[in-house]
């Protein structure tokens, strides 16, 4: 395990930013802190870089404990979100800057700048000032500077955020595609679960302070251990229901009756559950044909043409609403539905204990 970060909390005050994080990089790892602003990752991500001491916990690098190791000993390099180049030095200076205090010698030092520019695509502006450069260009620079010294781990604390849309798609393929030529173990920190889940191997998804889901991102996207990853990675859809009847499952929400067939839960009757689906796996019928699939009844509440497709919101009762991804002929506004799913496309979580209700085919 190149970083380990074991049972880390943090108080600031009476409030307690962190509260017993744990997870690990591999070697050449690419792993993302993800979670909405306030959840502790800034927090969590300064602990590891040493400019937070935590209020309990440890943080080892290769195996070592260097929770008391001051910043600059710890062979670990920062990107943050905002620009930290210095404005009077060229871009060449400023990456060599960040090599100059380890004796190395300036032929040798000239090769690594060099080398550090070409990998970000910056030779040409070797000579520029950061005001020169084009803010994507600044967070190359930034990231030529972070990597030119061969750290053990690299720290990108929201690089991508103070960027347009389209700036910040390209520039998270450069980050992946430098991280991968470099091989350099890399924490991501980002409120962007979009960004999160283009650029990591796996994730680490923060709620309140503590860890709510770790793992590759398909497998939490498809098997979201909780109901806060369920709704954070994608869009919220949920509705409440509650266990009404075993085999084939059945779940009372509010007036109706949803029955999957070929289906048992690992909880008991009259349990209350929380049921999330995807937009994507949602299909929209016509209620008065008859469909294998389970499906639940509701009144179309809003119809937006987002470009490829429909967003077709359904008001299902009890407040709720689901929206369901439509290809084309969506229907009209008030239009009575049914939305329908594979069995298999429903994630249930035990409303009381916040866990994830296992499915069993029978
Ligand atoms: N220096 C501080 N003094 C007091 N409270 C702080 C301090 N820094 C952070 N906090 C509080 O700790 C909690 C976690 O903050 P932190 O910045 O670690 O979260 P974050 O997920 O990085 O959020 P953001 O993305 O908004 O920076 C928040 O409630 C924040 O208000």
């Amino acid at each position: 395990m190149r970083l380990a970060v074991d049972g880390l909390s943090h108080r600031y005050g009476d409030e307690l930013a962190v509260d017993d994080v744990s997870f690990g990089i591999e070697a050449g790892e690419l792993v993302a802190l993800v979670g909405p602003s306030g959840c502790g990752k800034t927090t969590v991500v300064q602990s590891v870089a040493g400019h937070v001491r935590p209020t309990a916990g440890r943080i080892a690098l290769r195996g070592e404990d260097v929770t008391g190791v001051p910043p600059e000993d710890r062979g670990i390099s920062v990107v943050f979100q905002r620009s930290t180049l210095y404005p009077h030095m060229t871009v060449g200076e400023n990456v060599a800057y960040g090599i100059a205090a380890r004796g190395i010698d300036p032929a040798r030092r000239d090769q690594l700048v060099d080398d550090h520019l070409k990998l970000v695509s910056l030779r040409e502006q070797r000579e520029a000032r950061p005001a020169e450069l084009s803010g994507g260009q600044r967070r190359r620079a930034e990231l030529a500077r972070a990597l030119a010294p061969s750290p053990d781990v690299l720290l990108l604390d929201e690089p991508l955020s103070a960027l347009d849309r389209t700036l910040r798609i390209r520039l998270r393929e450069e980050i992946a595609r430098i991280q991968r030529e470099t091989g350099v173990t890399t924490l991501f920190v980002t409120h962007d679960q979009e960004d999160a889940m283009a650029l990591a191997d796996r994730l680490v998804v923060m709620n309140g302070g503590r860890i709510a889901g770790s793992g590759r991102p398909r497998e939490l996207y498809e098997s979201p251990p909780g109901p806060f990853v369920a709704s954070f990675l994608g869009r919220s859809n949920t509705f409440s229901g509650a266990i009404s009847g075993g085999a084939p499952l059945r779940i009372r929400a509010g007036e109706q009756e949803i029955e999957l067939p070929s289906v048992e839960a690992d909880v008991p009757d009259g349990t209350t559950v929380t049921c999330h689906v995807h937009p994507e796996d949602l299909s929209i019928r016509d209620p008065d044909v008859e469909t294998a699939l389970p499906s639940i009844a509701g009144r179309v509440s809003r119809v937006a043409d987002v470009g490829r497709r429909y967003d077709v919101t359904v008001s299902v009762g009890d407040g709720a609403e689901l929206v369901a991804e439509h290809a084309s002929s969506p229907p009209a506004v008030d239009d009575a539905v049914a939305v329908a799913f594979a069995a298999d496309r429903l994630h249930l979580f035990d409303r009381d204990e916040g866990r994830r209700v296992t499915l069993l085919e029978t």
